[in-house]
């Protein structure tokens, strides 16, 4: 089956959601690299690490630069490029994710080596819980690369500091702050999720609002103020293509509407817009209801080819009835129609004021008929 224009909007939704975790995730948490930097150097530095193992000590202050660098240069995609965003995820949350396990490494030898002192201990834990806490609360963007990165910071040291009785105090603290983060974490993950729903709704409903206040309410077609800024717009860009505009109004209405009653006028008109789409719609054409029994379209044609098209809509209608309500009603139409010639009309306005003149001759002239305007 085809995708309908609300799978399409559906799609925007979600491809809209996704776009604003992606942004979220980067925006909370691009420079973040760099805290393991800070981090590492204090903890090396209290713990004697720069003395006992510089090697190691300095290793470690560039591989968490790099890591913190790679962070930095993995930028979201385009907006345009929408299967971008999902690769993104997975690489940023790979990226996301490196930081942490190479911090668990530095803590657990941290923990095992006998050589460092209880203040390398503490200080690294502490670091470790700060850590865990940022990924908990922050990286909500992504809840399973947060549960991973919490649970890659956390499982070495709870082993480490377990396997120690001299650490047994801090291993029972520690690990009754783990199960709070265990709750925090899903807990900060549902609310950033319903900052999405609110978002998502508010955007609906703007699109909902903006989509009706282009929209005619009878007919669904555009209404008057969607035409005018068509037409600036047209005129604006008419290049070698050119456009031409058509104002059709429909023929004595009053007497439809006084024959056969306003539901059924309704009707009709609502019929005849369905004509008009189908006529006129298709290949960059506009219809749209200008206001009562009067409608203008938009052709991107010259104002000959303009002129046919509407005088074969006006035969054919002129020749069947619509279906109005179940009632077959005869229905004809006068038409104006021109070319839009820069230098003649100038602007939009100017096509405007010439169409209509053209359609006033043609009620004037009897009716059910086509004129041309000047130009
Ligand atoms: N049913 C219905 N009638 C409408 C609507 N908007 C305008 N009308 C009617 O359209 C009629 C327009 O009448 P006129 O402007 O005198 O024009 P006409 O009877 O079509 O005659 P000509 O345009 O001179 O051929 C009026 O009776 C309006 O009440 C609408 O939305 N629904």
């Amino acid at each position: 089956m085809p995708p309908t224009p609300a799978d399409a909007l559906q799609d925007d939704a979600a491809f809209r959601r996704r776009r604003q975790v992606v942004l979220d995730s980067w925006q909370r948490s691009r420079i973040a690299g760099f805290l393991y930097v800070f981090g590492w150097v204090v903890v090396a530095w209290i713990g004697d690490v720069f003395a006992l193992a510089p090697a190691w000590g300095v290793a470690g202050a560039v591989v968490f630069l790099v890591a913190a660098i790679l962070r930095l240069r993995l930028p979201p995609p385009a907006a345009e490029d929408r299967p971008g965003h999902d690769r993104w995820l997975l690489r940023y949350g790979a990226a996301l994710t490196l930081a942490p396990l190479l911090w668990a490494t530095a803590q657990t030898w941290l923990l095992l080596d006998p050589r460092f002192g209880a203040d390398a201990v503490m200080v690294s834990v502490i670091a470790t819980i700060g850590y865990a806490t940022v990924i908990a609360n922050v990286y909500t963007t992504m809840p399973r690369t947060a549960a991973i990165g919490a649970f890659v910071l956390f499982a070495p040291m709870l082993a480490a500091l377990w396997l120690q009785p001299a650490y047994r105090a801090l291993a029972v603290a520690c690990t009754l702050y783990a199960v709070y983060l265990g709750g925090a974490l899903p807990r900060s993950a549902r609310e950033y999720r319903r900052r999405l729903d609110l978002d998502a709704a508010l955007h609906e409903q703007r699109d909902r609002y903006e989509r009706l206040s282009r929209t005619d309410p009878l007919t669904a077609l555009a209404n008057r103020r969607e035409f005018g800024v068509r037409l600036a717009e047209a005129t604006r860009m008419s290049g070698d293509a050119g456009f031409a505009l058509l104002i059709l109004d429909v023929d004595h209405f009053k007497r439809i509407n006084d024959e056969h009653g306003h539901a059924v006028g309704d009707a009709c008109l609502r019929a005849l817009a369905q004509r008009l789409r189908a006529a006129f719609a298709g290949d960059g054409g506009l219809v749209a209801r200008l206001g009562g029994e009067e409608f203008g379209v938009l052709l991107p044609c010259d104002g000959a080819q303009a002129k046919a098209h509407a005088e074969a809509f006006r035969a054919a209608l002129a020749a069947t009835r619509l279906d109005c309500e179940g009632r077959a009603v005869a229905v004809t139409v006068s038409i104006g129609v021109c070319g839009f010639v820069p230098e003649h009309h100038r602007d939009g306005d100017g096509l405007y004021r010439a169409v209509d003149r053209a359609l006033y001759a043609a009620k004037s002239a009897g009716r059910d008929r086509v004129a041309a305007g000047d130009g």
